[in-house]
């Protein structure tokens, strides 16, 4: 088995008598390019500096590399500079009398390495950030772009095991963010660094990580895979968090019950077969379904639900349809290419069963154990689907 490169145990944060991280159990194998993501506040940066040394932990320990560099308990910390770790801020933080070529060269010079090495190393850290032309310019001469690229280059030049990004792309506009993602995504896969990203943005976790872990108040709620995390979150908070990211979750609230020696989960639009669930009935239930998980038909099916087209919201290759269905449930379907519904129009949605998620209403916390009977009449009625949904 190989040696983790960070593990964190029960890590206590306090920063004026207020509790910031709060128990915090991970941890990132070699090569995981692992993002904290959550709202801001909730001590995503805290956990990054607290990593780096930047900041002591009050409680805890943590290993990098199976070598303890933090101990809560018995006040052990190491200085930053002999953790094996770089640190990219958000501001880069480059100095702006020197060149990108000593902004670069200047880690490799603290550590006393020859001229002609330092000179092949930092030309490595330009080519790799693909701007060895900019080696002669200052920061002022640099757009944001080129300055975040050389804050990176800054950073791999030492070789680190280990990368922190903490919000590197937010100074950056719309088009640079999306290619310096793809920049990011590269140099993961040709370093093989393990790295540590924070960011606010859920789509830059989804795109670039490897795993996700979701932070709330300075806890640590969940952390998974970017596709285990967008099918299943832990919680309706994380549900509702990522699903604010533009992506319009669905939830109807409902009520188990059992009938007809049957459980069912009842909501206003329709009632599902579930199982899982013997000993809960009268539940109060917070089901789930992304837009994208809806099939929209012109006629009615089996466990088709009638709803009303409230609004069309066309967005080149996609268009989102928001219904009103039974019981005023609002419902938004994404369909794929054109849907030109007139307001009014009465169309049939197909929940996509395997992809439901449930949640105890109380707790917010998913019902792992219900699952939904699927329909096995589903299959055989695709023949009158609106084209254009998938
Ligand atoms: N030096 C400090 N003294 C007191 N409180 C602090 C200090 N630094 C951070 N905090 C508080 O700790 C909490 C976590 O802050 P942190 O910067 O880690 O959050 P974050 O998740 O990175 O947020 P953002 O996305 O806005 O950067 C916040 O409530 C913040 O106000």
């Amino acid at each position: 088995m190989t040696t983790a490169a960070i593990e964190l145990n029960n890590i206590q944060v306090r920063l004026q008598q207020k509790q910031v991280l709060d128990g915090i159990d991970l941890t990132i194998e070699q090569g995981d390019f692992i993002t904290f993501l959550g709202p801001s506040g909730c001590g995503k940066t805290t956990l990054l500096r607290t990593i780096a040394g930047l900041q002591q932990a009050d409680g805890g320990s943590i290993r990098i590399g199976g070598r303890e560099v933090a101990n809560g308990e018995t006040n052990f910390h190491m200085e930053p500079s002999k953790r094996g770790l770089s640190l990219v801020f958000q501001s880069y933080a480059l100095w702006p009398h020197m060149t990108v070529f000593e902004n670069v060269a200047f880690g490799l010079q603290v550590r006393r390495m020859g001229k002609a090495e330092v000179k092949r190393s930092v030309q490595a850290a330009l080519d790799k950030m693909r701007i060895p032309e900019l080696a002669g310019r200052y920061p002022s001469e640099l757009s944001g772009g080129q300055q975040q690229r050389v804050a990176i280059a800054r950073a791999i030049v030492t070789e680190p095991d280990i990368l922190l990004l903490d919000e590197p792309l937010s100074n950056l506009d719309a088009k640079l963010r999306v290619e310096m993602r793809a920049e990011l995504k590269r140099l993961h896969q040709e370093l093989n660094t393990t790295i540590i990203y924070v960011t606010h943005d859920q789509h830059e976790a989804m795109s670039l990580s490897t795993r996700v872990a979701v932070f709330f108040g300075g806890s640590l709620v969940q952390t998974d895979k970017p596709r285990l995390l967008y099918k299943h979150p832990k919680t309706l908070q994380v549900a509702d968090f990522i699903g604010n990211a533009g992506l319009h979750l669905n939830s109807m609230e409902g009520v188990i019950t059992h009938e007809r020696g049957q459980a069912w989960l009842k909501t206003a639009v329709a009632a599902i077969p579930v199982e899982g669930c013997e000993l809960e009935t009268h539940k109060d239930v917070v089901m789930t379904i992304k837009p994208e998980d809806i099939r929209l038909y012109d006629r009615q099916g089996p466990d088709r639900i009638a709803a009303a087209v409230e609004a069309v919201f066309p967005s080149g290759a996609e268009t989102l349809v928001q219904l009103n269905a039974a019981g005023g449930t609002a419902m938004m379907v994404r369909v794929m290419g054109d849907a030109d519904y007139e307001p009014g129009t009465v169309l049939y949605a197909d929940l996509r069963k395997e992809q439901l998620n449930f949640y105890d209403k109380r707790t917010g916390i998913r019902m792992e154990h219900v699952t939904p009977i699927s329909n096995t009449l589903e299959e055989s009625h695709h023949e009158d689907r609106l084209s254009h949904s998938r």
